[in-house]
């Protein structure tokens, strides 16, 4: 994907419009978004009626029961894919294409990263085209400071714990600066420990940045734990089941967030609903 055309530090984003009441405009909207596979008789609809949208600053989870259609939605909300019919809206304008202000993190990072490139060359290659040598190396250096790998810039991925080079998709993605950073899976590949981490390392990531957030996950808790909203699919052909409000305490931290009755409650909301999508 292409990059903002202004640089732009972390800590100075623009202004987020809003009016007194506190509503916020959205930056991603979903109309009646549709998705079919294949075309004529043999075609399969997978994606039918989509409506959501999403705010600025949130951090939004989808999940669904298993081939839902999560990232056959992540793909078209990215301008990957081509809705069947329905639109995206991405800060007022229908996409065509992928945005400029946009990015994704793939769940293989073992394919994201080119392997003939150090980290840093990883994190640079695509802020070539847009920013000066000065800021590429500041955005870099600042980026993978915040995902806690300063210092190992010079090591090729291959070097590096799976962990460790999910981290550094993030960064590069993060040193973007996006608006919305779409995430798919991202966390399916790595041990349940490096997952917990990963999963506070966005928290915090999220907030320095300011970055809106879109989350998809097969995993109810990380689901819950990381977000401010969760939209939950029903089964195929795929609508929006439900959205829920995420009204946890934050910060949010692995312990005492997961003890609170109110997880709980969410937990077994979310676990009812997917079960009674995956009988529908
Ligand atoms: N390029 C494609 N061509 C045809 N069918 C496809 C294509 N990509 C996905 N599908 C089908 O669309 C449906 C939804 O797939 P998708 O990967 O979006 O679901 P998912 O919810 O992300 O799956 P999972 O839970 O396994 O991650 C599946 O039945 C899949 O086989």
């Amino acid at each position: 994907m292409t990059l903002t055309s202004e640089p732009r530090p972390v800590s100075g984003r623009p202004a987020r419009t809003g009016d007194a009441s506190g509503t916020t405009t959205p930056v991603l909207e979903v109309h009646h978004l549709a998705k079919s596979y294949g075309e004529g008789p043999t075609a399969s609809s997978v994606l039918a009626d989509i409506d959501f949208t999403v705010r600025p600053g949130e951090f939004v989870s989808i999940v669904g029961p298993s081939g839902c259609g999560k990232t056959t939605l992540l793909k078209c909300l990215s301008g990957l894919l081509d809705p069947s019919s329905g639109s995206v809206v991405f800060e007022g304008e229908e996409i065509d294409g992928p945005p400029a202000k946009m990015t994704v993190v793939f769940q293989d990072y073992s394919r994201s990263l080119l392997p003939w490139m150090t980290v840093e060359q990883n994190i640079d290659l695509p802020l070539r085209r847009k920013f000066s040598k000065e800021e590429r190396a500041r955005f870099v250096a600042e980026a993978l400071e915040n995902v806690g790998l300063a210092g190992t810039g010079a090591k090729y991925p291959w070097q590096m714990s799976g962990g460790m080079q999910q981290r550094a998709a993030i960064a590069r993605a993060l040193a973007y600066q996006p608006d919305v950073l779409l995430m798919d899976e991202p966390f399916a590949a790595v041990d349940a420990q490096t997952r917990i981490d990963l999963e506070d390392l966005m928290l915090t990531v999220q907030e320095k940045y300011d970055t809106t957030v879109v989350f998809v996950t097969h995993d109810i808790d990380e689901a819950i734990y990381v977000a401010s909203r969760v939209i939950v699919l029903s089964g195929t052909p795929t609508t929006v089941r439900e959205v829920l409000d995420v009204d946890l305490p934050r910060p949010r931290d692995q312990i005492e967030t997961k003890a609170l009755p109110r997880f709980n409650e969410l937990r077994a909301h979310l676990f009812r609903l997917i079960k009674e999508a995956k009988r529908a």
